[in-house]
């Protein structure tokens, strides 16, 4: 087998600005498909990982409307978990398949249903942390409250204000050995979707879906780290991690190591919910075992592989 790179795709570099549809989606997913076979091409075996905060919280409120206005039937959180990770996995299955087919290559590309094992004594359930679906403006916001007396929302990283849920830690994937076969064989996985669907186990070790949305950057560290993966990318909507981040003097990040980016961290550079939980991704895989990290945009991703681009962490 080749290197193994786990490439994490975020669920908002695929909803751009307002090209909101499930069309619009499909293109950009194409655009970032691009560039993880260019990624493939400097031969790497790749899976590839991907977010669904706003999607699980479309899916969430469709069928909260529909139950409301139609009494259709509820779907859980877990259960739109799982949705996502079929509607957005085929959607990456397909435009691998036929960014393969273009380039003349071999190569297939298979979607897990994934689930992923957490704590139900995680103390995240109790604290919902995880924003999903859309952004409110400060100025609906008091009408979005009394509309929604039980939602909680948060400032998501001065872009708006989302409604968040519990996001328990990843601990154990539980289709990891399936996934590797798959590797071995050369085919390229799509994986972990959305964090994976989350599970606890009863006293009997039977394996029950819970509510909640795991942090895909979480969940995607842990693969890479229990497959000795050679690299892991996030791939996001910007090409660098930033210090001073959104002011005047923001710099870009470019190469750096451990006990720096944990400084920055402590300094409060990187924003929960968003740029944050990537950083600790990063940190954990390095911290498991792994050599180099990297945080870019779809567009830079074969160029931080080779080292030019992006944002590089490492031990
Ligand atoms: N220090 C930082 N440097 C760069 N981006 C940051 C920083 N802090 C917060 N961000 C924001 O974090 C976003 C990435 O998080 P998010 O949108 O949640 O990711 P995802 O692509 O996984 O959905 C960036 O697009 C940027 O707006
Ligand atoms: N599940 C998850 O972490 O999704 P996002 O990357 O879209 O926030």
């Amino acid at each position: 087998m080749g290197k193994l790179a786990v490439i994490a795709i975020g669920g908002n570099s695929l909803i751009k600005d307002k090209r909101q549809s499930v069309d619009d989606q499909y293109i950009a997913v194409c655009e970032t498909v691009k560039h993880i076979v260019d990624v493939i091409e400097e031969g790497y075996e790749v899976i590839v990982t991907h977010g669904n905060g706003p999607q699980v919280g479309f899916i969430m409120r469709r069928s909260e409307i529909a139950h409301e206005t139609d009494d259709m039937h509820l779907v859980p959180l877990v259960n739109c978990d799982a949705d996502t990770q079929g509607a957005i996995g085929y959607q990456i299955q397909q435009a691998l398949q036929n960014e393969f087919h273009k380039r003349g290559m071999k190569k297939k590309a298979t979607t897990v249903v994934s689930q992923v094992e957490v704590d139900k004594n995680d103390k995240a359930f109790s604290n919902p942390s995880k924003p999903i679906g859309s952004f409110y403006s400060e100025d609906k916001i008091d009408k979005i409250k009394e509309e929604h007396p039980n939602w909680i929302l948060i400032n998501d990283s001065g872009r708006g204000y989302r409604r968040v849920v519990p996001s328990p830690m990843p601990i154990n994937i539980i289709e990891q050995d399936s996934i590797e076969l798959l590797i071995e064989k050369g085919v390229t996985v799509i994986a972990v979707g959305g964090g994976g669907i989350p599970v606890i186990r009863d006293e009997e070790d039977n394996l029950i879906g819970v509510n909640a949305v795991i942090d895909k950057d979480n969940a995607s560290s842990l693969l890479a780290g229990e497959l000795n993966a050679d690299l892991f990318i996030i791939s996001t909507a910007v090409p660098n991690v930033c210090i001073n981040f959104g002011k005047e003097n923001e710099e870009k990040l470019h190469d750096v190591g451990m006990d720096k980016i944990k400084n920055l961290r402590n300094e409060g550079h990187f924003a929960p919910g968003s740029m944050l939980p990537k950083i600790n991704a990063c940190i954990n895989f390095l911290e498991n075992g792994g050599k180099k990290a990297i945080i870019t945009c779809p567009e830079e991703l074969k160029e931080a592989v080779m080292g030019d681009k992006g944002t590089i962490i490492s031990k």
